[in-house]
C-alpha cells in the first residue's frame, strides 16, 4: 500500500502518471474518433449497399408480377397460336424482361420467341430447386440457344408451368473511389453466383464474417426474398488518404483534447495527493509517532523528564516532523484534536512502557489558542489520573499571540496539578512583557541561544537571557545543548538554570529506546547514551 501511493505523492512519478493520463486520454480521443468515423464509414457503406439491392427488389417484383400476369391472362391452350398471341402480349410489357416460356416440370414446350419447339426441350436439373413462398425455380446461366438466342446465356426462373428468362444484371453502383461492390445470387442452401460488380468481395465477407479486417469494412445488404445480395467493401486504408486533412484535424484535436484533461488530471491528483489534503485525510491515532526527548536536571544529572514531540506518519510510511505540518494543523483549526492524538499515544505508551517507581515530568507542546483549562484537563486526563507516576507540563509554543485569558486559565490548570512553561523564550512573541504579565511555572529558553557557534551575538547572548530569565524567579529549561563545552558554560554560570535538554544529552528517541536511556541511576551519560543506541529516532 505505502508502495502504491507514494507513486501518486513523489513530484518524478506524478510526471510518469501525467504522460500515462495523456496517452490514455489521447488514445481515448482517437479511439472515440475513430468508431465515430467507422460508423459514418459503415452507415454510408449500408447506404450504397442498399441503393444497389434496390435494382434486384424492383427486378424481383417485376418478375413475380409477370408472374401473376401470366397466370391470369395465359387462358388459351398451351402452346396454341392463342396461347403464343397471349405470350407475345405479356412480353411486350416494360418490365425488362421479354422472353417467356411453358415448361411445365422444367421441360420447355414453347416460348414467345420460338412457338413450340420441336419436342419438349428438357431444363435438367435446376441450381435453385423452389426457392421463395412462390416456389420459384431457377436455372443459372443458362445457354439459351434453345430460344434462338445463340451465344448468350440468361437465368430462367420458373413458377409452374409459366417461366421467365431473366438477362444478365448490372447493378449500376455509385459509392465512392474507396468502396466497391459485389452483387451475388444466393440460394438458400448456400450456393451462389456472382452477377456483377468486383469478384472476391462475397467470398472475403464468407470468411470473415464481415465487420472489420485487414484494413477493410463489409456489409451486405439482400433484396426481401433474399435472392441476390449486393456485398459493399470499403478500404479504410484509401478512405484515410482521400481525408488526410480530417485526420490530421482529428489528431490535432485528440492532442489538445488530452493536454486538456492531462491538466485536469493533473491538478486533481496534485490536489488529492497533497501533503496538506494527506495529512487532513489521515491524521488519526494510529498515524502520530511520539519521539522522547529527556530533559536532565543539571544539578544532578538525573533525567527527570522529558519533551513529548510529534511526527506524523505519512501513508508511504515516512515519518514527517512538525516543521511540515504545524502550520496545516493551524490552518484548519485542528489543533485541540491533534494535541489530544498526541497525548493519548504518549500515554499509551509511557503508561505500558515506563518502569514502575519511575516517577516523570511529561512536557508537552500546545497551542496558545487551545489554552483552555477544562478541555486541557480532559486531553490529559490520563497522566494526571496517575498522579505518583507523572507529573505534566503544558510548553505553550509560539505559533501565535497569547489569548487574554491566558493567566486565568494558567492559573486554573495549576490548581489541577498541570504546570506552564513559556516555549522558545526569546524569540517571537515570547518577550520579557508575556513573561512578566503571566505567573507560568517556567520558561524555555530558546535553542537557538545555546546552539549558536561560539562568538556570535546568540552565544554572548545566553549569558545575559540566562540572567534575565533567573530574575523571573521561574523554572528555567536551556534547550539546544548540543556540546559538552556549553553544558560546562550552564553548569559554570552563576546564574542557576534548573534543566537541561539537546542532543549532547539526547536526541529525541521512540519510546524504546527512551526507557532504555532512563536506567536506574547513576549511570554515566556516555553509558545511557550507549544503552539507548537504537531505535533514536532522528531529530
Ligand atoms: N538542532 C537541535 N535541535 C534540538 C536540540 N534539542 C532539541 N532540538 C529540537 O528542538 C525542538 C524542540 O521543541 P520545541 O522548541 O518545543 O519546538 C517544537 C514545537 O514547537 C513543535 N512541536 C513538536 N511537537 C509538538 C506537539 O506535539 N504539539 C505542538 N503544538 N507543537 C509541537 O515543533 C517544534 C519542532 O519540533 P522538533 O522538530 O521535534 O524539534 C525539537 C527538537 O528535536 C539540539 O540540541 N539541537
Amino acid at each position: 500500500m505505502a508502495r502504491f501511493v507514494s507513486v501518486f505523492i513523489s513530484a518524478a512519478h506524478r510526471r510518469v502518471i501525467s504522460l500515462i493520463v495523456w496517452l490514455v486520454a489521447f488514445a481515448a480521443v482517437l479511439a472515440l474518433v475513430g468508431w465515430f468515423a467507422l460508423d459514418q464509414a459503415g452507415r454510408s457503406m449500408t447506404y450504397e449497399a442498399r441503393s444497389t439491392a434496390d435494382h434486384f427488389v424492383r427486378l424481383r417484383t417485376n418478375l413475380l408480377s409477370t408472374f401473376d400476369v401470366m397466370h391470369a391472362n395465359l387462358t388459351a391452350e398451351p402452346c396454341s397460336p392463342a396461347f403464343q398471341e397471349q405470350l407475345r402480349r405479356i412480353a411486350y410489357l416494360p418490365d425488362g424482361l421479354n422472353e417467356f416460356l411453358y415448361a411445365p416440370g422444367g421441360r420447355a414446350r414453347c416460348s414467345a420467341n420460338v412457338a413450340a419447339f420441336d419436342g419438349a426441350v428438357d431444363l435438367g436439373e435446376p441450381d435453385i430447386g423452389r426457392q421463395g413462398e412462390r416456389g420459384i425455380v431457377m436455372w443459372v446461366d443458362r445457354d439459351l440457344s434453345f430460344v434462338g438466342l445463340t451465344g448468350e446465356r440468361g437465368t430462367i426462373a420458373l413458377n409452374e408451368p409459366f417461366a421467365a428468362i431473366v438477362p444478365p444484371q448490372e447493378a449500376g453502383f455509385r459509392g465512392p473511389d474507396w468502396m466497391s461492390m459485389q452483387a451475388v445470387l444466393v440460394a438458400e442452401d448456400g450456393n451462389w453466383w456472382h452477377r456483377s460488380g468486383r469478384p472476391g468481395i462475397y467470398t472475403r465477407l464468407i470468411a470473415d464474417g464481415g465487420g472489420l479486417a485487414d484494413g477493410k469494412m463489409r456489409v451486405i445488404s439482400c433484396d426481401a426474398g433474399g435472392m441476390h445480395c449486393v456485398v459493399v467493401e470499403g478500404d479504410l486504408r484509401a478512405l484515410l488518404a482521400q481525408y488526410k486533412g480530417l485526420v490530421a484535424l482529428a489528431l490535432l484535436a485528440a492532442a489538445i483534447i488530452a493536454t486538456l484533461a492531462t491538466l485536469q488530471t493533473s491538478a486533481l491528483i496534485a490536489r488529492y495527493w497533497s501533503f496538506e489534503a494527506r495529512f487532513r485525510r489521515h491524521l488519526d491515532g494510529k498515524s502520530i509517532v511520539c519521539a522522547y526527548q529527556p530533559v536532565m536536571e543539571l544539578d544532578t544529572g538525573e533525567i527527570t523528564g522529558c519533551e513529548v514531540l510529534a511526527r506524523w506518519r505519512d501513508i508511504d510510511d515516512r515519518v514527517v516532523f512538525p516543521d511540515r505540518f504545524l502550520n496545516v494543523i493551524e490552518r484548519h483549526d485542528m489543533t485541540r484534536r491533534f494535541t489530544e492524538l498526541v497525548a493519548q499515544r504518549a500515554c499509551d505508551e509511557l503508561s505500558e512502557h515506563l518502569p514502575a517507581g519511575k516517577r516523570l515530568q511529561v512536557n508537552f507542546n500546545i497551542f496558545p489558542c487551545d489554552l483552555d483549562s477544562d478541555s486541557l484537563a480532559r486531553i490529559f486526563s490520563g497522566f494526571t489520573s496517575q498522579p505518583d507516576r507523572f507529573d505534566v507540563v503544558l510548553e505553550i509554543i509560539e505559533s501565535d499571540e497569547i489569548p487574554p485569558n491566558a493567566q486565568r486559565e494558567i492559573e486554573a490548570l495549576r490548581r489541577l496539578g498541570i504546570k506552564t512553561y513559556i516555549d522558545d523564550f526569546g524569540t517571537g512573541y515570547s518577550n520579557m512583557q508575556n513573561l512578566a504579565a503571566l505567573s507560568v511555572d517556567g520558561v524555555k529558553l530558546d535553542r537557538a541561544f545555546a546552539m549558536a557557534p561560539d562568538n556570535t551575538v546568540m552565544a554572548k547572548m545566553l549569558r545575559h537571557a540566562v540572567e534575565m530569565i533567573e530574575a523571573t524567579g521561574r523554572v528555567m529549561v536551556v534547550e539546544g545543548v548540543e556540546t559538552a563545552e556549553r553544558l560546562a558554560l550552564l553548569r559554570g554560570m552563576q546564574a542557576r538554570v534548573d534543566f537541561v535538554q539537546g542532543y549532547f544529552i539526547s536526541r529525541p528517541l521512540d519510546i524504546a529506546a527512551f526507557v532504555a536511556f532512563m536506567t536506574p541511576q547513576p549511570v554515566s551519560l556516555a553509558e545511557r547514551k550507549r544503552k539507548a543506541g537504537l531505535g533514536v529516532v532522528a531529530a
